[in-house]
């Protein structure tokens, strides 16, 4: 086990990359997929059943931290890691994404944000200096910029003072988060969609240097093809030997989409929501268990699927719990959905060290039947 955070690409197809990242509280696998444990839990799921799916790290969220239970209240009973139980690295979000959708009365300036807590409406504040004060506390082995993500829709010129803004920050958190071997601290390119504005935004980042690098700004609403489009050229903007994660992504096909673009880590709660309103992600594509059709259905879910979901129980089963909304419904479709995004991370890493992510890719959409299945 390393005492230092370091980053391998071991093999690439394309611009795409398998590699690993080496930290000392364990090794990530990439292309990785990090499941969202925003409040100090991945929803309806146990850490070993987390660890059970193949995640090698999974996210957690300074904004609802610092909110409930506090950030000094879990250093003091010894760090994240051990409140939750999850003795492997764990990433989190500097909390100005959050903050932007979920609080209230904000104030933005140079300083940072004010703003409301959407739990009981006290008073708090964020900016740079005190999103890495939280996030040392809570012990993450990854510590991303406090920045500003732009709600769409955003004119060139908003799009390019927010970005400027949010680089400001960046060499703040950087002067901030200081010299802590084995803890690493990433950058986030902003700049909307517009090419200049992310050039821009990586040629201050890699000016100031970290450990690795987010595409930020997506995921917002733009739109698949936008979001390609920008991923057609920014991935390639930033340090080719760090790792690269692309913020809030996503379905299956967005996945597989950003990882040929040259994107290494990727995050979303679609996995995780969608499987507590009994939505099932397969290869076959999405299966609504609602659906009164599986009512009689004895096959599984997925039949070429190994999670215990699959295994042990039919659809029928799935389809009951689930409208009778009983918890053991989201703790099936939720493990079997984060067990299906580890396998596709699974089989592109596998695809890209063998030299067959285009044939893996054509697969993948050949498989998917439109619509429900
Ligand atoms: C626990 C946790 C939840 C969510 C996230 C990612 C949240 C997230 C985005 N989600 C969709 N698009 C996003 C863009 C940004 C962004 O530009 N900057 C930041 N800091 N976060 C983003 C990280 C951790």
């Amino acid at each position: 086990m390393t005492q230092r955070f370091s980053f391998e690409v071991e093999a690439r197809d394309g611009r795409a990359r398998k590699g690993v990242i080496s930290t000392p509280r364990g090794e990530i696998r990439t292309p990785a997929f990090m499941p969202v444990g925003t409040a100090a839990t991945v929803k309806a799921m146990m850490p070993e059943s987390v660890c059970a799916t193949g995640a090698d790290i999974l996210l957690g969220n300074t904004y609802h931290l610092m909110l409930r239970p506090t950030a000094e209240r879990i250093a003091g009973l010894g760090g994240l890691h051990k409140f939750m139980n999850w003795d492997r690295p764990i990433l989190t979000d500097s909390g100005g994404f959050q903050v932007m959708s979920l609080a209230s009365l904000r104030k933005l300036t140079e300083e940072g944000v004010r703003f409301a807590s959407h739990i009981d409406g006290s008073k708090h504040m964020l900016s740079p200096e005190r999103s890495m004060e939280i996030q040392k506390l809570l012990g993450s082995d990854i510590v991303m910029c406090f920045d500003e993500c732009p709600a769409l829709p955003a004119t060139d010129a908003e799009v390019a003072k927010s970005m400027a803004l949010s680089m400001r920050w960046a060499q703040r958190s950087r002067d901030a988060f200081g010299d802590r071997p084995g803890h690493a601290l990433f950058g986030i390119q902003q700049g909307g969609v517009t090419k200049d504005l992310r050039a821009e935004s990586a040629e201050a980042l890699r000016a100031i240097e970290f450990d690795g690098y987010a595409v930020g700004g997506l995921a917002v609403g733009e739109g698949q093809e936008a979001m390609f489009g920008v991923l057609d050229y920014a991935p390639d903007m930033l340090p080719e030997d760090k790792p690269r994660y692309l913020m809030g992504v996503g379905k299956p096909d967005d996945i597989v989409g950003a990882v040929e673009r040259g994107i290494d880590m990727m995050d979303c709660v679609l996995p995780s929501r969608s499987g507590r309103t009994g939505q099932g992600w397969t290869r076959h594509g999405q299966v609504n268990m609602r659906n009164a059709r599986h009512k009689d259905d004895p096959r599984p879910l997925d039949e070429a699927c190994g999670c215990p979901a699959c295994r042990n129980y039919s659809r029928a089963y799935l389809h009951h719990v689930i409208k009778a909304d009983e918890i053991i419904g989201s703790m099936l479709l939720t493990w079997h959905n984060l067990h299906y995004y580890q396998d596709l991370m699974a089989g592109l890493r596998d695809a890209i060290s063998t030299g067959a992510l285009a044939g893996f890719v054509a697969d993948f959409h050949a498989k998917r039947a439109g619509g429900d299945i």
